[in-house]
């Protein structure tokens, strides 16, 4: 069945319900990280955000759009917003210039010895596709904000062919309200991380 997508997604990116892996993923990170998580594996009930466009000069995405707090009242700390999906890579393909990739997990791999042998980055961006995880600012600069008023965190639920001898999880990155909850009518936005923006300053410094 065909998905929806939601008032103020943009035409020319695919809307997406689950993450899609890339070619190069094994089929355990596939399990993990692209497998659908049915209702009941979601923290709670998704609430109600809508995308806008920001139309405000003192903002600094002003022209583009943002994600906002549409429930009519304040959203509780530590309540599940949205899952980040969208396309699942390996370190190697990583876009270095995309606006919308994040680091989904990293995995140390150690030898019998128990010495790191390398750590495996798996990536997740939504330049392509995605779904409403893609519009959520930085809180620098923007009007009102001091500090983010949410947070970008794994979660993780059981899967269908999970036993208690073989338990197998499958996990997202998500995005959730911060420890001061989510005013209503509120925009909602998270800290990138200073690297964001210092790789963006020396990118801009070298053109
Ligand atoms: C993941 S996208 C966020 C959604 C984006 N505003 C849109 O409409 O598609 C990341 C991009 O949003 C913009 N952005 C987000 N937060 C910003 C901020 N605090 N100041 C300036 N630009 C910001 C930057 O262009 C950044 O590369």
């Amino acid at each position: 069945m065909a998905l929806t997508a939601p008032y103020g997604f943009p035409p020319g990116v695919q809307y997406l319900s689950t993450p899609v892996p890339s070619r190069l993923l094994s089929p355990q990170d596939r399990l993990t990280y692209c497998s659908p998580c049915p209702p009941s594996g979601l923290p709670n009930a998704p609430p109600k955000l809508s995308i806008r466009k920001i139309s405000d000069p003192g903002h600094p995405a002003n022209g583009q759009s943002g994600l906002f707090n549409v429930t009519g009242k304040p959203i509780p700390r530590g309540t599940w917003l949205r899952d980040y999906v969208g396309w699942v890579h390996t370190e190697d393909e990583a876009d270095l210039r995309s606006d919308y990739d994040l680091s989904l997990d990293r995995r140390v791999i150690r030898d019998e010895r128990g010495d790191v042998v390398r750590v495996d980055v798996i990536g997740i961006d939504a330049t392509k596709m995605g779904a409403e995880a893609r519009f959520v600012n930085d809180y620098r600069g923007v009007p009102g904000f001091v500090r983010p008023n949410a947070v970008f965190e794994l979660r993780e639920w059981d899967l269908p062919s999970s036993t208690k001898a073989e338990p197998k999880k499958g996990i997202r990155m998500a995005v959730w309200a911060g420890p001061h909850g989510i005013d209503k009518g509120a925009e909602i936005c998270v800290s990138y991380g200073r690297g964001f923006w210092q790789k963006r300053s020396e990118e801009a410094a070298q053109v």
